[in-house]
């Protein structure tokens, strides 16, 4: 696996996640820290239960996985002590060498966009990830300093295109046959021309529940060439079958992630990283 603390300026995120999928299969595990969990696991709901299911989670799957992908909002619940342990997370995992998809889905005007680019994608942040995902529901224009920043830095975002939730709909397929996610697609498939190689940095979010969504808008997401970040798997209902059904001839793009079905194998290790192995296994199927 590569170096990614000290390659991350010199090669681009979508060519790292391509390696990584390449050589572990296409999961994402995420590390979603409910209160329901914490306490499934025998922890408290505060920063030091946070912290210690957090690196637990991490350490039993960052060999398997190619990415993890810790909810941020599970973090902020805690305040300063929670954003604090995910610094420390965000951190083993570089060490450990496997991407870090921070979902924070962050999207506003774009001088404030700024900032948030600095938090997620600046080197030396604190809180600097491989990737972040992010809302375009100002204007996917609105992201331009995510996206620049993240291609000098070696990093990569994720926009919600289709999401995983039946209410997402409502939105996302508003306009017909010029629908918000067909224009969040093209966006993104201009963004990745930018890009060599077989994975671009500019990825979408698409639920592996949507069903025949992509059919129905007439989106072709392989002419997006970038990851495609699939939520919904395990506990959302979604299964790996579902995946290959749902996205075709682009389900080679796809990065399926799950937290809650994995999460909840915990807090052995043997039996998270059988669990993972599970939902990989279905992914390869
Ligand atoms: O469309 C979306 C976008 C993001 N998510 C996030 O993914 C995980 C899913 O958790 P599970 O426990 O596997 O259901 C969670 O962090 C969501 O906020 C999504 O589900 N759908």
């Amino acid at each position: 696996m590569p170096d990614h603390a000290t390659t991350a300026r010199r090669e681009p995120f979508g060519s790292r996640l391509a390696a990584a999928m390449t050589a572990r299969g296409p999961l994402c595990v995420g590390i979603d820290p409910h209160p329901a969990l914490l306490k499934g696991w025998g922890l408290d709901d505060d920063a030091a239960g946070l912290r210690r299911f957090s690196l637990t989670a991490l350490e039993a799957v960052s060999q398997l996985a190619a990415a993890v992908k810790p909810q941020v909002a599970l973090y902020e619940r805690h305040g300063s002590a929670g954003m604090a342990v995910l610094e420390e997370v965000l951190a083993e995992a570089r060490d450990q060498k496997v991407l870090t998809i921070a979902d924070a889905k962050r999207g506003d005007i774009g001088s404030t966009m700024a900032a948030y680019a600095d938090a997620w994608l600046r080197d030396g942040s604190p809180l600097a990830a491989d990737s972040v995902t992010l809302s375009p529901y100002l204007g996917f224009e609105s992201l331009r300093p995510a996206l620049d920043l993240a291609a000098e830095t070696g990093r990569g975002v994720f926009v919600l295109a289709l999401t995983s939730n039946p209410e997402g709909a409502s939105v996302q397929h508003a306009g017909g046959s010029d629908s918000v996610a067909r224009r969040i697609t093209t966006a993104a498939a201009a963004e990745n021309d930018r890009y060599e190689g077989s994975l671009g940095s500019v990825g979408l979010v698409v639920g592996a529940t949507v069903g025949n969504a992509l059919d129905d808008l007439g989106l072709d997401l392989a002419a997006v060439r970038g990851p495609i970040l699939a939520p919904g798997l395990g506990a959302q209902g979604a299964t790996g079958a579902d995946l290959l059904a749902t996205f075709g001839a682009a389900y080679p793009l796809v990065l399926g992630t799950s937290s809650r079905d994995i999460l909840a194998a915990g807090p052995e290790s043997v039996r998270l990283r059988d669990a993972a192995l599970r939902t990989l296994e279905g992914l390869r199927g």
